[in-house]
This record gives structure tokens, C-alpha cells and sequence, in this order.
């Protein structure tokens, strides 16, 4: 998606900003442009406070001079604004690319409000074909990994799950300390099933399917701006 895609989606969600509001700024390169977008208007006076999903985020709303607060001081948030890999039916969302999920899933949950921003290439008919981020504890991965290769089965799921990799070839570390196991089942027609299932074991964290989160999408085309609903 182009820079300017990722902006109209964000300078379309900022309209849904209000002065006071308690908001939560997503991870990736379509939230850096929300981030920035909301920083120029904190600087032209608009009074907010984020809640940042990961280091990443943090570092850049900082710098913008965004006040930041966390989930501790601000147990209940306004608005969490956050991009996608993939947005499925019922905005079923495939999140973790930038492998924030955990926090991202965490201040989603404890916003009254998600809007996605992304543009229509991310919207599709079956989630799965983007890779599944799946956080799991270092200790005792191959157990975990096995467990993970053994309920996908059980729910007619296969495909790879590699070990995602740092640019210094170590194992990725996320924000939390954990890794992150990219599935690529290809097709996932029944997310919930999955996401039951994947709860169930004991190595793994949180994976990037979010469902009943998002309240609406703000999808950016070549030409025009769409908003979907669950
Ligand atoms: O889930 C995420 C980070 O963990 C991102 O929202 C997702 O990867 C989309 O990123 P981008 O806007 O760069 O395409």
C-alpha cells in the first residue's frame, strides 16, 4: 500500500478524535502515519493521551510530543486506533506483522472502540492466507509448536510454522520477551474454532486473531474511503 493510502485511512479515523479522549496507537507503518498525523494536531493544541502498543509506538508518539499513559494509570480507553494484516468477514482481523499483537490485543480489549486503518488490499474473503503470528513462550517451544501442529490438525489445518527471525538471524524477541511462530495454515474458515483451540496451550501467549475487537474498518481505495462494520 502506498504512504498515501496509509494516510488517507489515518487522517480518516482522526476524524473520529475527540479533545479528552483516552486513545490507544497502534503498531506498523499505517499507525505511524495515524501516529504522526495525531501528533501534528496535539501540537496545534488538541488535548489527548495514548496508550502506546508497543516500544516502537511509544518511541514515535513520544518524539511527536504525544502525552502517554499506560494501561495501569488508564484501565479503560475511549478509541484504539491499529492497523491489519488481513480484515475478514465480521472484521475478523489477522494482527502481528510488526509482531506487537499482545499489546495490541490488550489495549484493544480495553477500549470501548477499535477502528481499523488499512487499505483494500488487506480486505479479504478468507483470513489465513497472511502468515498467523502466534506468541509463545521461549520455554519449551518444540513442545508448544508440536501441540500448535496438533490441534491445527484436529481442525483440518496445515502448513508450516516458522520460528520468525530478527535481523541479526536470532530468534525475534517481542516487546514481551516471547517468540513469535508465523503459521501459514493458508486458508483459516473457521477463526473462532482456532482461537479456542489455541488458548487451550499452555506455551502459547496470545495469537494475532482478534475477534469481536474491531468495531469498524476504515479501508482506503485508489479512489475513495470505505468504512465496514462487524
Ligand atoms: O499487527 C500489526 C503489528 O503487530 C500491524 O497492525 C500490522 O502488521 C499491519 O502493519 P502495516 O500497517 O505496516 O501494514
Amino acid at each position: 500500500m502506498s504512504v498515501e493510502m496509509k494516510r488517507r485511512s489515518a487522517e480518516a479515523a482522526l476524524a473520529h478524535v475527540e479533545p479528552g479522549m483516552k486513545l490507544g496507537l497502534g503498531t506498523g507503518s499505517t499507525a505511524d502515519e495515524f501516529v504522526k498525523l495525531l501528533g501534528a494536531r496535539v501540537a496545534a493544541g488538541l488535548d489527548v493521551v495514548g496508550v502506546p502498543t508497543s516500544e516502537r509506538t511509544a518511541a514515535l508518539a513520544g518524539s511527536l510530543g504525544i502525552r502517554l499513559e499506560t494501561l495501569d494509570t488508564l484501565p479503560e480507553l475511549d478509541l484504539t486506533i491499529d492497523g491489519a494484516d488481513e480484515i475478514g468477514p465480521g472484521l475478523v482481523l489477522v494482527k502481528g506483522g510488526g509482531g506487537a499483537l499482545l499489546r495490541e490485543k490488550i489495549v484493544a480489549a480495553a477500549s470501548a472502540r477499535m477502528i481499523v486503518i488499512a487499505d483494500k488490499s488487506k480486505v479479504v474473503e478468507t483470513v489465513g492466507a497472511f502468515p498467523l503470528p502466534i506468541e509463545v513462550v521461549p520455554f519449551g517451544l518444540g513442545s508448544t509448536r508440536l501441540k500448535i501442529e496438533r490441534i491445527a490438525a484436529d481442525l483440518g489445518l496445515a502448513g508450516p510454522l516458522a520460528l520468525r527471525q530478527g535481523r541479526d538471524g536470532a530468534p525475534y524477541l517481542t516487546d514481551g520477551g516471547h517468540y513469535i511462530l508465523d503459521a501459514s495454515f493458508r486458508r483459516i474458515p473457521d477463526p473462532k474454532a482456532l482461537a479456542e483451540a489455541l488458548a487451550t496451550i499452555p506455551g502459547v501467549v496470545e495469537h494475532g486473531l482478534f475477534i469481536g475487537l474491531a468495531t469498524a474498518a476504515v479501508v482506503a481505495g485508489l479512489d475513495q474511503i470505505e468504512t465496514l462494520h462487524p
